[in-house]
This record gives structure tokens, sequence and C-alpha cells, in this order.
């Protein structure tokens, strides 16, 4: 497999001055007494979109799992080391796990709507972290809903139940709903990989448009999706962090065998 070099992508690229906003230190995860992260350490930039990639068990989901520790919610699950957001170890006794999610929001790879109106799958969210008038609310879901994408396909019929929107459109409902509370940084764990091409295509777009606002890190199989949007890039395998950087870097010029083989299509 090659993968495309798009020239647009030299857009995307995130400078090397950008502020740091996650770094992860000695980070080790358990399931258990089963080590999943090797003790891994690297710097998200801020704003832009960082991609993590790797063969399946590599340990990318249980990364990105820790850094709004939603693991905390499964029994015998414990990371160790630092994640620090802006200097602070996230992972520190004494963060609370809700205002944590609020800065750090999370989008999965199946679309989880709520079983309410599209407006309410918006306000719902909106409702749980911040008080606002009614007039407020409107506007936060609309723009919400555009960020998304979705306005022009759901203004005619946000009382109708999310539930009747096609996969696509709910996964942009979900990024919507994720967008409204302006959290700083969107986990996106293989967002698109339910989806068709032009779903995806929709969604990388919109991606790629508010990562000048938002820090996103993504998940991915879809190499090319990692290459045609990504900033920077992660290649994980067997719970290490081989190799990261630029597009060119990772998809043109790997330092390490490893990653070659994998970006090749040798193996994963
Ligand atoms: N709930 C769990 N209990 C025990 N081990 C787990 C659990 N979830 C994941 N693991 C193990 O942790 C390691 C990393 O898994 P993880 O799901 O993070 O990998 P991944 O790279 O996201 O894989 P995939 O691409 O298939 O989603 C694997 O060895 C996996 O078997």
């Amino acid at each position: 497999m090659s993968v495309r070099l798009d020239p647009a992508l030299k857009a995307m690229a995130i400078p090397a001055d950008r502020p740091v906003k996650l770094a992860i230190r000695d980070l080790e995860f358990f399931y258990g007494k089963h080590r999943a992260l090797n003790g891994i350490s690297f710097d998200i930039p801020e704003n832009g979109i960082t991609a993590i990639i790797g063969p399946s068990g590599c340990g990318k989901s249980t990364l990105l799992r820790t850094m709004n520790r939603i693991y905390e919610l499964y029994p015998d699950q414990s990371a160790r080391g630092e994640i620090l957001l802006d200097g602070d170890n996230l992972l520190r006794a004494g963060v609370d796990p809700e205002g944590l999610r609020a800065r750090i929001g999370m989008v999965f790879q199946k679309p989880t709507p709520f079983n309410l109106s599209v407006y309410d799958n918006v306000a719902f969210a909106l409702k749980h972290y911040e008080r606002l008038s009614k007039a407020e609310t409107q506007e936060r879901v609309e723009r919400s809903l555009r960020q998304a994408a979705l306005w022009d396909e759901v203004k005619d019929k946000l009382n109708r139940s999310a539930l009747a929107l096609s996969g696509g459109q709910q996964q942009r409902l979900c990024i919507a709903r994720t967008l409204a509370v302006r959290p700083e940084v969107i986990l996106l764990d293989e967002p698109t990989s339910a989806l068709d091409p032009v779903s995806t295509a929709r969604i990388e777009e919109l991606i790629v448009e508010q990562a000048r606002e938002f820090t996103f890190v993504i998940v991915t199989h879809n190499l090319q999706q990692a290459a045609r949007i990504a900033g920077r890039t992660a290649f994980m395998l067997d719970g290490d962090l081989i190799e990261i950087g630029d597009h060119d870097r990772i998809f043109l010029n790997p330092q390490d065998d490893r990653t070659r083989d994998y970006v090749t299509g040798r193996f994963g």
C-alpha cells in the first residue's frame, strides 16, 4: 500500500514552536497485571491534529482512554506516570473527572446519540456543564451544529429523533455535542471506521476546519486518513511509542524500520 501525499497537507502541518497542550511522561497502563503501555513519553501540541496509528492491540485506544481518565469507570484498570494538561498532571489524585471530561471530550467509533431530539442531544450536554439562558442555548446549539457541518441538514428537523438520522449524521451530531461544551482537547477513537467514504470525507473536513480552534487526537486504522489530515502522527507497537513526527517524517522518511514496514503495508 502506498500513501498518497496531498499537497494541501502542508497547510495543516503543526509549527514546531506551537505550545505543548498534553505532555505524556513515562505512561504505563495496566489491565489487572497485564501491562498494555510500557512507559510512553511524547508531546501533543496545542490545536491541530495528532494521529495515533499502529497494528491492532498495540495500545492506541488504551492511550486515548487514559487522556480523559475514562478507564477509571472500569474495574481493575490503572495508569502510572504523568499526563500534563497545560503543565498540570491530570492523573494526580484530586482532579475532578467530570471537570476533566468537560476540558477533554471524546467521540467513539460507533455513533452514540441519546434517544432524544436532535436539538436536545446538543442542549443536554450543555445543561450538564453550564447554566445558559434559553437564547444562549439556542445560539450555542446552532453554532455547534454548524461547526459539525450538520446544520443545513437538520435545521428543519431539530425536534425529530436523533435516531432517525443516518450513521454519518449521527456521528456529526456526536461531534457537535462534544464541541458544544467547548473542550480544549477532543479525543476521536476511530470516528469514521463505521462510515461510508462520503461521510468519512465530511468528518475529515470538519475536523481539519475545527483544528484551528481545538486540539484533536485521533486513533485511526486508516493510514490514508492519518496522512490526509494529521499534522503529526505517532506510530505505536506492542505498548511502545516507536516514532512520532510530521507527515514527511512518518510516511515518507521514517527513521525506524518498523515504522517503514507498517506504513508501507508490510504488516498490520
Ligand atoms: N478490557 C481489557 N482487559 C484486558 N486487556 C485489555 C482490555 N482492553 C485491551 N486490552 C489489551 O491491551 C492491549 C492494548 O489494547 P488496545 O485496545 O489499546 O489496542 P488498540 O491498538 O487500540 O487495538 P485496536 O486497533 O484493535 O482497537 C491489548 O493487548 C489488549 O488485548
